[in-house]
């Protein structure tokens, strides 16, 4: 009896509380009254739980921008790491799967960009320092108002924008004299970031130093740099030795501060630095073109004059490439850049990095797509963004 007594009060209480729980829930999501009146399909329960997705990542956004508003400093406020740190903590510790934090990290940065873009300018990670190349196709693109930060590194462009503290980056990806830049596409098997656009600009190569041509004895740049104006060097300068940095505007800062050196860098770069140009124009080919990419979230509309970009593994086997190509033949699409990586030991084989006319909502281009799909070890879509003409 007495044991009776003992429990029945403790079941009752427990399902009580269960009870009560549920109801609560029931009145707080739409969701879960969705989910707890059984008679719903899941098409049914999948469209409330996007209606309400909608309403909350929009409070997200709203909840941010107040707390923007209401705080001391309130540029500060707008990316403060820790915020950043919390909330990757917050999704390691309560995801209780099928997404692991990682895929949901991929969710919320979006997420947090849209709050901070709607409180302040782009900030825009370049390969720096002041008056790269890179930094010229920025200000073309983002104009001068727009808070450009110069990094050191490609990498670190990429990083920066994959931890979201930056909006975009801007990155070299192709250049008509000297091919494919290694550390970006490099980057794009390393990390998960989208190209949202490129920017092409005519690349016109200067001789900066501080004494006469017969006094250098030392010429830096990028290797990339060096290598537009390779016959231009060999015939003026054979004597000089040829070294290499991270940037011509790198380059330029040592020129200015090295005696017997010079850089080979904008003509920009000259004027920033206060170095006299010793010779102009000096690239190899007049119509020596680079191509920049723009990377971070967001996915441009289609134009109707596009190029989409995509990372492609295939069974590693006679045939496997052609058989791919023969897929843009049959689609009618026209490829436009095919480069190939051998992948990372012990794996064997190699990742192919394509890019082609068309946006990823066009007919033609998701058949394509499909097409490689059911072929492909690996498929990932870069991005869809307008192709640009080349600036001066
Ligand atoms: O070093 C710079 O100034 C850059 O912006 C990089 C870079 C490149 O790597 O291609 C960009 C454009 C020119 O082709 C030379 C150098």
């Amino acid at each position: 009896m007495a044991k009776k007594k003992a429990t029945r009060p403790v079941k009752k209480k427990v399902a009580k509380k269960a009870s009560s729980k549920k109801t609560a829930a029931a009145k707080k999501s739409p969701v879960a009254k969705q989910a707890s009146a059984k008679k719903t399909t899941p098409d049914q329960r999948l469209t409330a739980i996007d209606k309400e997705l909608v309403d909350l990542l929009n409070r997200r956004v709203e909840v941010f921008l107040e707390k923007v508003a209401q705080a001391e400093s309130p540029r500060k406020a707008v990316f403060d790491v820790q915020d950043d740190i919390k909330l990757w903590s917050l999704l390691e510790s309560s995801s209780k799967g099928p997404m692991d934090a990682e895929e949901l990290k991929a969710i919320f940065r979006p997420l947090l960009n849209a709050g901070r873009q709607r409180v302040r300018n782009d900030r825009v990670a370049y390969l720096g320092p002041a008056y790269s190349f890179t930094h010229l196709a920025a200000i073309n693109r983002f104009g001068e108002s727009a808070d450009l930060v110069p990094v050191s590194t490609i990498a670190t462009v990429f990083e920066e924008v994959n931890r979201g503290h930056v909006d975009f980056g801007l990155v070299p990806i192709e250049n008509s004299t000297d091919g494919r830049i290694v550390d970006t596409l490099d980057m794009f098997t390393r990390l998960p970031l989208r190209i949202c656009g490129e920017v092409q600009l005519h690349v016109h190569h200067n001789l900066l130093a501080r004494c006469d041509r017969s006094e250098i004895t030392e010429i830096y740049s990028k290797p990339q740099a060096l290598s537009q104006c390779r016959d231009w060097l060999a015939k003026n300068l054979s004597h000089a030795r040829l070294i290499e940095v991270t940037s011509t505007s790198t380059a330029a800062q040592l020129a200015r501060d090295k005696p017997g050196a010079a850089a080979v860098a904008s003509q920009q770069a000259a004027s920033q630095y206060g170095i006299q140009i010793v010779a102009d124009c000096i690239e190899d080919n007049r119509n020596n073109i680079t191509r920049f990419a723009i990377i971070g979230d967001a996915i441009a509309d289609a134009t109707g004059h596009d190029r989409t970009a995509i990372l492609l593994q295939i069974p590693h086997q006679p045939g496997s490439l052609s058989d791919a190509l023969q897929i843009f033949k049959r689609c009618k699409v026209n490829l436009t850049w095919i480069e190939s990586f051998p992948l990372r030991s012990p794996e064997v084989g190699y990742l192919f990095f394509l890019d082609f006319e068309g946006h990823v909502s066009d007919a033609k281009i998701k058949k394509t797509l499909k097409e490689l799909e059911k072929m492909a070890d690996r498929l990932e879509i870069l991005g869809s963004y307008p192709r640009s003409e080349p600036l001066n």
